[in-house]
């Protein structure tokens, strides 16, 4: 009932002990609270919290708009609504390195397990898109070292994304993960890998875990759980799926609606009532005023 009957440590331990058992941990995006609830309910690991889609959500491209107070408050929002780890898009860490030390300290009130800062210069654009450029090694250092400084729970996983490969290549996005590694980086996240050999040169050069991004319409293609498991990789995000499918449903229930002038033939495709009740936990708030108004005197 309420929520989520964890506290953000017991998470993160999880989490952490989750990865230790080198099982590929599956996360995906939830696009508001009640999504994540439906994550927990179909067993999957984690639960993502996409930029993109708090930036979508608030009818914004994803070029670096959102502010931290929208995304920490976003990622309490479903942080709470789950038992299962969050980990959550911190884009470029929003400014300089003290900056992305207040970063840091926000999303872990936020109650998230884990949070990930990109080497992308501002205004960032989505890692699937041209025309990005990157920070020097210098400054992409400096952002995974305040981050990891700032945190005050030891296992808040700090992952590192880098953006390099499709600007420098493979090479240069594997020195760029070494040297964020020994900046205090838990993981890494190598955006806009070309194929699964990519991801397998990656997890072999790395002792941390690796996270493959299987976005749809990006530049990777949808490799399957046992194909990115097998070359080693220990986190998969879904980030912008949920958001893309209830949207495209969405969409096709207007076109219905103006078409026919009734739903009546969308109702199958609809989550139903009683549905939304139980992943509400209705039952319990019953049960809950119920004990109340039996109680004697
Ligand atoms: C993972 C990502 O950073 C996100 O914000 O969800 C995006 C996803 C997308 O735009 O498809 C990304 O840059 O890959
Ligand atoms: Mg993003």
């Amino acid at each position: 009932m309420l929520y989520t009957q964890k506290t953000p440590a017991e998470k993160r331990a999880a989490l952490r002990s989750a990865l230790a058992t080198g099982e590929l941990l599956r996360f995906p995006g939830a696009f508001n609270p009640l999504s994540a609830r439906l994550i927990q309910e179909k067993n999957f690991e984690g639960v993502y919290i996409s930029g993109a889609v708090i930036a979508a959500d608030l009818g914004l491209p994803d070029i670096g708009l959102t502010t931290l107070t929208e995304v920490a408050g976003r990622a309490a929002q479903i942080s709470r609504m789950t038992d299962l780890p969050t980990l959550v898009d911190a884009d470029t860490g929003f400014g300089e390195p003290m900056n992305v030390a207040r970063t840091v300290q926000s999303l872990e009130d936020a109650g998230v397990a884990g949070l990930h800062i990109e080497d992308q210069v501002n205004p960032k654009r989505c890692g699937h898109l041209d025309g990005k450029s990157v920070v020097d090694d210098d400054t992409a250092i400096k952002r995974i070292r305040a981050a990891a400084d700032a945190r005050r729970d030891a296992n808040l996983l700090i992952m590192a994304r880098t953006d390099i490969r499709a600007i420098e290549g493979l090479p240069a996005s594997i020195d760029r993960a070494k040297a964020l590694v020994d900046a205090g980086a838990d993981a890494i996240f190598p955006e806009a890998m070309k194929d699964l050999s990519e991801f397998e040169a990656m997890t072999n050069a790395l002792d941390v875990p690796v996270l493959a991004n299987m976005t749809e319409f990006g530049k990777s293609e949808l490799f399957t759980t046992q194909q990115l498991k097998d070359v080693g990789i220990r986190i998969v995000i879904y980030p912008v799926s949920l958001l893309r499918l209830a949207m495209g449903a969405a969409e096709r229930g207007l076109d219905t609606l103006l078409s026919d002038g009734t739903l009546q033939q969308t109702v199958p495709d609809m989550q139903t009532r009683a549905r939304l009740y139980e992943l509400l936990d209705y039952e319990a708030y019953n049960t809950f005023d119920t004990s109340i108004y039996n109680f004697k005197v």
